[in-house]
């Protein structure tokens, strides 16, 4: 189980970092094994920077990251190691995750040099094979070749394939289907549920409301870098309580309706107003359902 304790984030911005931009404001969340959760808001509402303090890529400014009850903030070399055996991440644009002048299977390799330098290079090879079997490719088309050579869909299946062969808990997938197109898409998508029936965890980042209502059990809805709703998929998207979660389900084009048809005006929303001040609390409006300031 993975738990994120009251997290804050604040980045030093403005002229040489005189200032501070609070991005995540006292957020808890937790991902269980075998379940996927999912972040949504809209762009700026801090989902990114929850995904890179799980992966340890930014510091947590305030509160704690616990995985199976240990405090993996703030800690030495080793320990963060031995963390990424256990969490590993994928983002958005797969090609940037490899360097073009080497063969995409370079990737395994980094795996094995780094964590299993003892397995044999045969026994390694057959290891690679299952995974990429796992994530539905065929070893004899992907390997070798380098990434220019590989489509999209691809290249993320063997960057999930990478992060399979260190036997991850969790997974964080950051807006990882939102460069593919349809059909590779609902593949990547597909192969996730697979993952989370095998008991992983995965905390999944998307601006896009449908596909966190296909993927994930629950759902976190963000604003200003604080959790507005929170709960069961169904429940929060069935029965929206908090204005900003109404109106940003209310934005998600619908294939049976024209642009003109559409006559709801925007509810008025509070504006973004001290984010230094701890956010209104979560009540439980409803069994598994939670909304801000209520
Ligand atoms: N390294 C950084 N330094 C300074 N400010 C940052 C940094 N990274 C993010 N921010 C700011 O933090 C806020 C939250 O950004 P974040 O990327 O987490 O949002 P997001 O919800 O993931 O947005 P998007 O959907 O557009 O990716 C934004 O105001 C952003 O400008």
């Amino acid at each position: 189980m993975l738990e994120l304790r009251n997290v804050w984030k604040s980045y030093r911005v403005g002229t040489l970092g005189s200032k501070r931009l609070t991005a995540v404001r006292d957020v808890s969340i937790d991902i269980a094994p075998g379940e996927v959760l999912s972040v949504v808001g809209e762009s700026g509402s801090g989902k990114t920077t929850i995904g890179k303090m799980v992966l340890q890529l930014t510091s947590v400014t305030r509160g704690s990251i616990l995985l199976d009850g240990a405090d993996v903030t703030a800690r030495g070399h080793a320990a963060r190691k031995a963390y990424y055996r256990r969490v590993q991440g994928v983002f958005q644009d797969p090609f940037s995750s490899y360097n073009p002048i080497f063969k995409a299977d370079r990737i395994f390799e980094a795996v094995r040099e780094s964590y299993f330098p003892a397995v044999k290079r045969a026994e390694w090879s057959a290891r690679v094979d299952d995974v990429l079997q796992g994530v539905r490719l065929d070893p004899g088309s992907v390997l070798g070749k380098y990434p220019h050579q590989l489509s999209g869909g691809q290249l993320q299946r063997m960057l999930i394939a990478r992060a399979l062969l260190l036997d991850i808990q969790v997974l964080v997938a950051d807006e990882i289907i939102s460069m593919l197109d349809a059909s590779t898409r609902i593949d990547v998508l597909n192969l996730l549920g697979e993952l989370k029936e095998r008991g992983l965890g995965v905390l999944f980042i998307t601006h896009d409301l449908s596909l966190a209502n296909y993927i994930s059990e629950r759902v976190v809805i963000m604003r200003h870098g604080a959790v507005v709703e929170a709960g069961a998929t169904g429940k929060v998207f069935t029965d929206p309580r908090h204005p900003y979660s109404r109106n940003l389900l209310a934005s998600v084009p619908q294939l049976h309706r024209k642009w003109s048809d559409s006559d709801a005006e925007p509810e008025a929303l509070e504006p973004d107003g001290d984010r230094d001040v701890p956010p209104p609390p979560l009540t439980e409006v409803d069994e598994h359902h939670w909304v801000a300031g209520v």
